[in-house]
């Protein structure tokens, strides 16, 4: 084939990107292109941010391996057609996507494509294992962990997808010659309209960055997860969710080289959740709106309660810990995630949907699969076995923060108290506790 267009979407790496390397070995020519959909700019600043340094990473190496990336602006589907048709393409390659609006996307792209007569072909490359490659004896996924990561540890893998030699644009084709102004041009101003009221303590995005990151984990970081991936203060977990999130590390080439060393057994199997998140949102697109199994849960409409939680001032320290180090980092650790989060729904027992807006909002590596599919299964309503299972902020604090080092960093105003105090301020002597610029807490944390 002459020319086909690379339509990136979150899979934003040179490095085992199937879809690319699909394209170059089928095409001559091939037009890499990224769209910012208008649709979905507004979500969040955190993650424009970040999207931002990727796309200008990922020109940059585009631009070493022969043509540069093609940035528009609006909806998808109308410019990737638009681009294939001034460009003559034959054929549109992109990434394979689980959650409803990447669906309804593809689903729009192969129908108005089919009528222009240019092909469509998605590629795996988001998670290890395709969603839909495995699926349990008389049913289409997996709705339990343990039984999937059976199947997954199991599971054939593709190869990774070489580096192309060379991604050779069209001759003066009158898009790319326009790309290198207009597209720095574009990014400053998306980065300038949507990436406002970012946090302050962002990871720089990108693929550079990722493979960094990823090399010194494996070397330094993994040999110690099993011990530590639960120590809130140690901040001893890879931070690569962001990465993984827009695609600037493989998932596949993160897993095969953890797997095997020290520490690699329990990260691998947290690559394989992510995994099992997107098969069951594959299979249940809805995951971000309904409950996964309806329990008839009543929620409690409280809007003080709410706003204290997302501002982190509950009053509970390890909560307000978490929901500080989010604003700040654009990130929270898993536990602390999982504190709040069971803080939210079981003791002040506000419906999840609000928790996932804010989490979604806020976090760097925020995405439908792995969002939802965890306020589910934290609500009760997901995939959990247990169901009822609560988690006690206290003991959390007193087990995962055991120094109060976690508290303290995040909420400067109990800086100066021992582990004790930190996490439960509420204890000291009343004139003490008076003089703490930290408001009581809006539940009773020992009934
Ligand atoms: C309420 C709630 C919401 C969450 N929302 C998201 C989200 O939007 N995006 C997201 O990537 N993760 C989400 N998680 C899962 C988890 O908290 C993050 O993946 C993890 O904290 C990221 O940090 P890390 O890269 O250092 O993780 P590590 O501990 O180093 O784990 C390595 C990778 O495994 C994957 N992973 C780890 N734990 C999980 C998990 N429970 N579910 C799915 N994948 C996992 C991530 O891709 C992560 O980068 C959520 C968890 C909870 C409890």
């Amino acid at each position: 084939m002459d020319t086909a267009v690379m339509l990136f979407t979150r899979d934003l790496r040179v490095h085992d990107n199937p879809a690319l390397a699909a394209a170059c070995a089928a095409a001559r020519h091939v037009v890499p292109m990224f769209v910012f959909d208008e649709a979905l700019l507004p979500a969040s600043p955190n993650r424009v941010r970040f999207l931002v340094d990727a796309l200008r990473d990922l020109d940059g190496s585009l631009r070493a391996l022969g043509g540069g990336l093609l940035l528009r602006r609006g909806d998808p589907v109308a410019e990737t057609v638009r681009v294939a048709g001034r460009a003559g393409a034959q054929a549109v390659f992109l990434s394979g996507d689980v959650s409803r609006y990447a669906a309804r996307r593809l689903a729009r792209l192969e129908r108005e494509c089919e009528a222009a007569r240019i092909g469509v072909s998605a590629l795996p490359g988001a998670t290890v294992v395709p969603p839909g490659a495995l699926a349990p004896a008389g049913g289409d996924h997996y709705k339990v962990f343990t039984p999937y990561w059976r199947a997954w540890e199991a599971a054939p893998r593709r190869p990774a997808a070489a580096l192309p030699d060379r991604v050779a644009p069209p001759p003066a084709d009158g898009l790319t010659d326009r790309r290198c102004p207009d597209g720095h041009v574009e990014l400053d101003v998306v980065a300038e309209k949507f990436a406002a009221g970012a946090s302050p303590d962002l990871l720089a995005g990108g693929e550079a960055a990722g493979r960094e990151r990823m090399r010194r984990w494996l070397d330094e970081g993994l040999p110690g997860y099993g011990d530590g991936h639960d120590d809130l203060a140690g901040d001893r977990t890879s931070r690569l969710s962001a990465y993984l999130r827009f695609g600037c590390v493989s998932p596949l080439e993160l897993a095969a080289a953890a797997r095997g060393r020290p520490g690699g057994e329990p990260f691998v199997r947290q690559l394989a959740w992510r995994d099992f998140h997107h098969q069951v949102t594959a299979a249940f697109p809805d995951i971000g709106r309904r409950d996964y199994r309806p329990r008839d849960r009543r929620w409690h409409d409280d809007a003080d309660a709410l706003d204290a939680w997302r501002e982190g001032r509950t009053g509970l320290p390890i909560v307000d810990a978490g929901m500080r180090q989010l604003r700040r980092e654009g990130w929270m650790h898993n536990r602390a995630r999982m504190i709040s989060a069971s803080f939210l729904t079981r003791n002040l027992r506000v419906d999840w949907r609000h928790g996932l807006a804010h989490f979604g909002a806020w976090l760097t590596d925020g995405d439908v699969a792995d969002n939802a599919g965890n306020w589910q299964w934290v609500a009760g309503t997901g995939n959990d076995t247990r169901p009822n299972r609560v988690l006690n902020p206290l003991r959390q604090a007193a087990r995962f923060d055991a120094d109060g080092a976690y508290v303290r960093r995040y909420v400067p105003e109990l800086a100066g108290l021992d582990a004790r105090d930190a996490h439960a301020p509420w204890r000291l002597p009343p004139e003490d506790r008076r003089a703490l610029p930290y408001p009581a807490p809006i539940l009773d944390p020992e009934p």
